[in-house]
């Protein structure tokens, strides 16, 4: 099954090919587009986006939105890190929580596929729990450094690749989508 995963992120579409791996029912096709998001919760930024992306690649298409959720803040920054991280860094973004003694929140991915244009976009959510921590290690990927899971006492940034990819919001999210995927096939 050939999908497009719409996304202006690489390092999203590096991960989403490399969970994937070259034995998946879906053979990943990208298309580099930053498409415009409206306000509201995960589910409805994520499904008004891959209906955007269906329109546009008139085709089976993928997108995810990615929250960071603080819960001293009832889930903000949530689909809002990005314009924070922008403004102020991963260092400005942990240190929001200065005030705060629950330093504790979770990572969600909301991927939705939809088969085509004016369909109704199906979504999975990938939830990773841990705690916000001052940046430690590579900066290659947004809030990675920040962001450390529970049982682990790496941050993301700090972990290897292939740990990240095996415990991560966005892992938990794909293994789900795959599952349904399937299903289609029957
Ligand atoms: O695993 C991750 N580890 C660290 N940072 C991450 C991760 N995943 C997304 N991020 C960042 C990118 C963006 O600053 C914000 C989500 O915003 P989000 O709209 O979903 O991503 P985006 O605009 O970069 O790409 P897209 O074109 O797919 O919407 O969190
Ligand atoms: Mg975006």
């Amino acid at each position: 099954m050939e999908i497009t995963f719409v996304t202006g992120n690489k390092n999203k579409l590096k991960e989403v090919a490399k969970i994937l791996g070259s034995n998946s029912s879906i053979v990943l096709k990208s298309r580099d587009i930053d498409l415009p998001e409206i306000q509201g919760s995960s589910e409805e930024i994520s499904k008004h986006k891959c209906k955007q992306a269906a329109e546009m690649v008139k085709g089976p298409v993928i997108i995810e939105d990615t929250s960071l959720c603080y819960n001293a803040f009832n889930g903000l920054p949530g689909p809002y890190v990005k314009w924070f991280l922008k403004e102020m860094g991963p260092a400005g973004l942990a240190k929001m929580l200065d005030g705060f003694e629950d330093k504790s929140g979770y990572a969600m991915c909301t991927f939705s596929y939809s088969p085509g244009p004016g369909n109704e976009p199906v979504q999975f959510n990938g939830i990773t729990n841990g705690s916000i921590v001052a940046p430690r290690g590579p900066t290659t990927f947004g809030w990675d450094p920040i962001f450390k899971p529970d049982g682990f006492d790496e941050t993301y940034a700090e972990m290897t690749a292939e740990t990240k990819n095996s415990i991560s919001h966005r892992y938990r999210a794909l293994v789900l989508l795959q599952e349904y995927l399937i299903t289609l096939k029957e």
